[in-house]
């Protein structure tokens, strides 16, 4: 279904010298550097998947997108999204697919978003009948009755997202682009989105590729991840993968009786462990435990606990995508 192949971008960016003589001379001989902003990135996403694609600021996402969509052209590499060239054959691509950019509206600020679905209508040339089913299913999902006459300038902005998603599937599109459609939004309303876009997917077979920096929306939608850093690819494949490269990391989560009995517990001396292998850390009296089963056993690690302070409560908690993903965009470790 969608299909790019050692996808690159490159950007030539004027470096400016300091001060005033610096600007003067880039004005009049401009010094160039090459941004690699895409270097080489293949993947593909089957019909009806949720694909997050994820990385660190900077990471050339936003980038990626652009070339899928066919807002940019590939410096080289190609993309194929529904056996079309999104670059070839602009017009005809854009029917296809659906692109919502959280940061950015695409509705008319002025216009009651009733008269905003009808102008989409005759943009793409959606037949009447077509368009009432459409409305219809939308409204279901999305829930726009409430404010389906009011000027979009007037809406929340959770409001807004659904508003821009129904607009952005108007048309029936096989392929939705979705870049950070819960931004900014609190939990009850990031819920909404999140059950509107599994709807969609699960109802129609949509597929979605979602750029986020909110785990959660992984988490809760995504199946499987290509994550990016400085241009390259760093990860393609399931969240359950992810978690197994990770080797087995446990958390110990306990509450001490006396907090700053914590200092009597030497897991690295007891053990012989680097703190790449554990680590411990407390927050008033809760301290928290992580470790490598591979290095010590769960059974190891719970006795000299117990045996060394007072615990009022103990907890163990297997390793949290959110947890891997946020020491991965740290540079903590590497796949
Ligand atoms: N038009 C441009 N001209 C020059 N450099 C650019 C341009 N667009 C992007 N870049 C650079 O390319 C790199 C990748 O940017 P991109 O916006 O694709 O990253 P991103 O992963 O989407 O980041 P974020 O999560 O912050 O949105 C960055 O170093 C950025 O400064």
């Amino acid at each position: 279904m969608i299909y790019a192949d050692n996808l690159r971008k490159e950007f030539k960016k004027i470096i400016k010298e300091p001060g005033l003589k610096g600007s003067v001379k880039s004005l009049f001989h401009p010094k160039k550097e090459i941004v690699k902003a895409v270097d080489g990135i293949s993947f593909e996403v089957p019909k009806g998947e949720i694909l997050g694609f994820i990385g660190p600021n900077g990471a050339g996402k936003s980038t990626v997108i652009k070339m899928l969509t066919g807002i940019l052209m590939p410096t080289s590499g190609m993309c194929r999204i529904n056996g079309k060239i999104p670059q070839e054959d602009r017009k005809n691509y854009v029917r296809e697919i659906g692109v919502v950019f959280g940061q950015r509206t695409q509705l008319w600020w002025d216009l009651a978003l009733r008269e905003t679905y009808a102008v989409l209508k005759e943009i793409y040339q959606v037949p009447d009948d077509q368009y009432q089913k459409r409305m219809a299913f939308l409204n279901e999902v999305l829930e726009l009755d409430s404010f389906i006459t009011s000027p979009v300038r007037t809406l929340s902005l959770g409001q807004r997202m659904r508003a821009d998603i129904a607009a952005s599937l108007l048309h029936s599109p096989k392929v939705l682009f979705l870049d950070e459609p819960t931004i900014g939004l609190d939990v009850v309303v990031k819920d909404n989105i999140r059950n509107a876009i599994m709807k969609i997917n699960k109802e129609e077979g949509t597929t979605v590729i979602l750029t986020t920096h909110d785990l959660a929306d992984i988490e809760l939608l995504c199946e499987r991840i290509v994550m990016i850093d400085k241009g390259k690819k760093v990860f393609d494949g399931g969240l359950s993968e992810l978690k197994r490269n990770f080797g087995d990391v446990r958390t110990l989560e306990f509450e001490l009786v006396n907090a700053p009995d914590f200092k009597l517990l030497d897991y690295h001396r007891r053990f012989h462990l680097t703190e790449d292998e554990l680590s411990a850390e407390r927050d008033g009296s809760l301290a928290r435990v992580r470790f490598d089963t591979a290095k010590v056993s769960v059974e190891d690690v719970v006795s000299y606990t117990l045996s060394t302070v007072h615990v009022k409560d103990l907890n163990i908690k297997g390793v949290e995508i959110e947890e891997i993903i946020k020491r991965l965009y740290r540079r903590e470790v590497s796949l």
